[in-house]
C-alpha cells in the first residue's frame, strides 16, 4: 500500500489518474524472479503527451518495470493496459499494432554492430512495413537528420561512433515507425554534461513537436528538472509518488527527500 502521508502535498491523485487520456495503465503489478518480488501492488498511469521521469534507487526495478510494460517480461500478477489494450489478453495483431505505436531506446543502445547506421535505423521499417527500399531509405535518412546526425554517419558502423552519437542512432531507430509512445532507459547515462543537456533538449523538442508520450528512466537530476512534466518514484516495491519535481521537493518520504534535497539535488535545482 502507498504511504498515505505522501499523497498529501502532491497534486490530485499522484499515481492513478482515472482519465481517458491514459496511455499506460498499470494496476496491482506483481513482478517476481523466483521467490523474490521486485514490484508488489504497483499502480501507475502515464498520460498522453507527458514526459514522465522514472526514478528510484539502484535495483528498485525501473528497468524491470519498463520491460514488463513493453512485454519483454510477463507480470506475475496485476494488469497492464497500453492504448486501452490489456497486454495479457491481446491478439497477435493487437500486439503488433502496439509494437508499431511504441519505440524504445534501451540502456546500451542495443544497436546491431554488424549493420550500418542507416540499416540500424531502417530495421523496424523493414520488419513492420511493406514500404519500398527507396522509401525506407528516405524515411530513415529523415530520422537520422531529426536526431541531429549528419549524412556522413549513414554508412558507419556503431563501433565507429561516439557514445552520444550511438544514443542518437538508437533514438532515430526508436522513432523510425513514428511512435506515439517512447520508452527511454537512462538515455543520458555515459554522456558528458553538455552532451546530456543536448540530448535532453532533443527529447523535449521531439515530445513538443510530435506530441510524444515519453516514459524515461533516469538517474540524471538535471534531466528531471529540464524536461520532465512529472516524475514517478519507485521505492518499497511500488510507485510511492507521481508528481512534478516542485511537488516532490516538498515530500516527506525519506528517499525522495534525500534525492531532491541532498547535495546533488540542490545543485540541480540551482542549475534549473
Ligand atoms: N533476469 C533477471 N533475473 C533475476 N533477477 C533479475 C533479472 N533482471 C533483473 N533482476 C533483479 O531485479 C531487480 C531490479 O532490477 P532493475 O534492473 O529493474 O533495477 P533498476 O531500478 O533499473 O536499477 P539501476 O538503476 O541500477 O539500473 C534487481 O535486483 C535485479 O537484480
Amino acid at each position: 500500500m502507498r504511504d498515505e502521508t505522501l499523497t498529501e502535498p502532491l497534486s490530485d491523485d499522484p499515481v492513478r489518474n482515472d482519465r481517458d487520456d491514459v496511455v499506460i495503465e498499470v494496476r496491482g503489478l506483481l513482478s517476481q524472479f523466483g521467490e523474490r518480488s521486485i514490484h508488489e501492488n504497483l499502480d501507475l498511469d502515464v498520460v498522453r503527451g507527458e514526459v514522465l521521469g522514472v526514478v528510484g534507487g539502484s535495483g528498485t526495478g525501473k528497468t524491470v518495470l519498463l520491460n514488463t510494460i513493453i512485454g519483454l517480461k510477463q507480470p506475475e500478477g496485476g494488469s497492464i493496459r497500453i492504448f486501452g489494450h490489456d497486454t495479457a489478453d491481446m491478439t497477435r495483431a493487437q500486439a503488433a499494432e502496439i509494437e508499431r505505436r511504441t519505440g524504445t531506446l534501451f540502456q546500451q543502445g542495443a544497436l546491431f554492430s554488424s549493420l550500418t547506421v542507416l540499416q540500424n535505423v531502417a530495421s523496424p521499417l523493414v520488419e513492420h512495413t511493406s514500404l519500398s527500399k527507396d522509401t525506407i531509405r528516405e524515411l530513415s535518412e529523415m530520422k537520422i537528420a531529426m536526431v541531429g546526425l549528419k549524412p556522413e554517419v549513414h554508412h558507419q558502423k556503431p563501433a565507429e561512433l561516439s557514445g552520444g552519437m550511438r544514443k542518437r542512432v538508437g533514438l532515430a531507430r526508436a522513432l523510425s515507425l513514428d511512435p506515439e509512445l517512447l520508452f527511454l532507459d537512462e538515455p543520458t547515462a555515459g554522456l558528458d554534461p553538455i552532451g546530456a543537456a543536448a540530448f535532453d533538449e532533443l527529447i523535449r523538442n521531439l515530445s513538443d513537436d510530435l506530441g510524444l508520450t515519453v516514459f524515461m528512466i533516469t538517474h540524471d537530476l538535471d534531466s528531471l528538472y529540464a524536461i520532465c512534466d512529472k516524475v514517478a518514484v519507485l521505492a518499497d516495491k511500488h510507485v510511492v509518488a507521481k508528481a512534478t519535481v516542485a511537488e516532490l521537493e516538498r515530500s516527506d518520504h525519506p528517499w525522495i527527500k534525500e534525492y531532491f534535497l541532498g547535495p546533488r539535488g540542490r545543485a540541480a535545482t540551482k542549475a534549473a
